[in-house]
């Protein structure tokens, strides 16, 4: 599905066109007034036999991305029944694909704004919603020949814990400083992407809110690893390890899914200490008083793919 590489006037050349940042909200309204939301931020890239655009002024293969924009909403409206953001794209995707004989492969990546249902007094409200916190991303890459790569992502998911984390055994040498400890706080803000391994979009589950549902799930899972159980915990020797343990449950749960990455920043808190020379224990550090810190951070990221991922 790589971009189709021309020879030019004795130049290598590649080239797509899209249009991005395409807001879009769509309200579904059930029969018994309950209404369902999603607001969606649509980036489109077409790849296309235009390049005489590029080369002769001849704009004649051009699908201007202004009809990009307008074809979202109209597919927004076509939809008569709630769709999940990777159902949208695969949809906006096979509509360019299909629809123009220039268009060789679409791109369609879709920002799902994280509004939620508003509870009131433990009810759930048939109009409200609240903004939570993660982003979730969908993205289709599908070629005419009907070949897709199937994409979702959590961004931004902020998890912290007060203990059961450490850090012990590293390289020391003369920069290091940092104590040895089994006894930290550890906190991330993590993003996950994870491939679906539809290799066909004919191979793509037509059961509605098929994509949302994993969305939840995986999200569950990724949490709950994170965490352990309410009252123990599991302890985390570092980041990394906390990290694989994560990327493991998540392949053994779903066999739909053919790889995940996780971006998994080490957000510092760092133990409070103020000696003073008349009180030198003014603050003493006891696990209990941090400076939180959002620069410098680590960062830790890994991915993992079953070595065999045909369907
Ligand atoms: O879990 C951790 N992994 C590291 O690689 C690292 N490096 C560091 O300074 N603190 C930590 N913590």
């Amino acid at each position: 599905m790589a971009e189709k590489e021309e020879v030019i006037n004795g130049f290598k050349f590649k080239q797509n066109h899209g249009k991005q940042r395409v807001r879009v909200g769509r309200v579904w309204k059930d029969s018994n007034g309950v209404h369902h939301f999603v607001e969606w931020n649509v980036g489109v890239n077409l790849f296309s036999d235009c390049i005489r655009s590029y080369t002769h002024d001849d704009n004649s293969d051009i699908v201007a991305t202004d009809t990009m924009k307008n074809t979202v909403y109209a597919k927004a409206k076509e939809c008569k029944k709630q769709i999940t953001a990777e159902d949208f794209a695969v949809l906006l995707a096979k509509h360019f694909t299909a629809y123009y004989k220039q268009v060789t492969t679409a791109i369609v990546k879709i920002v799902e704004k994280p509004w939620k249902r508003v509870y009131i007094d433990g009810q759930p409200h048939k109009h409200g919603f609240e903004l939570g916190s993660e982003k979730h991303v969908a993205e289709a890459a599908l070629s005419k020949s009907g070949a897709i790569k199937l994409s979702s992502s959590i961004e931004g998911l902020s998890l912290l814990k007060t203990t059961k984390s450490g850090f012990e055994g590293y390289v020391k040498d003369k920069y290091t400083l940092l104590p040895e400890t089994r006894e930290r706080m550890l906190a991330t803000e993590l993003t996950a992407t994870w491939r679906y391994l539809f290799q066909n979009v004919h191979d793509i589950p037509s059961t509605p809110m098929f994509f949302a549902e994993r969305y939840s799930d995986l999200r569950k899972l990724l949490v709950d690893t994170f965490f352990g159980p309410p009252d123990e915990g599991f302890y985390s020797p570092s980041v990394q390890s906390t990290l694989y343990q994560m990327a493991k449950a998540v392949l053994n749960r779903f066999h739909v899914i053919s790889s995940i990455d996780l971006k998994m920043p080490n957000l510092h808190f760092i133990p409070v200490n103020l000696p003073n020379t008349q009180n030198p224990n003014i603050v003493k550090f006891a696990d209990d008083v941090y400076l939180p810190t959002d620069e410098p951070h680590g960062s830790i990221e890994a991915s993992l793919s079953r070595l065999h991922s045909r369907m």
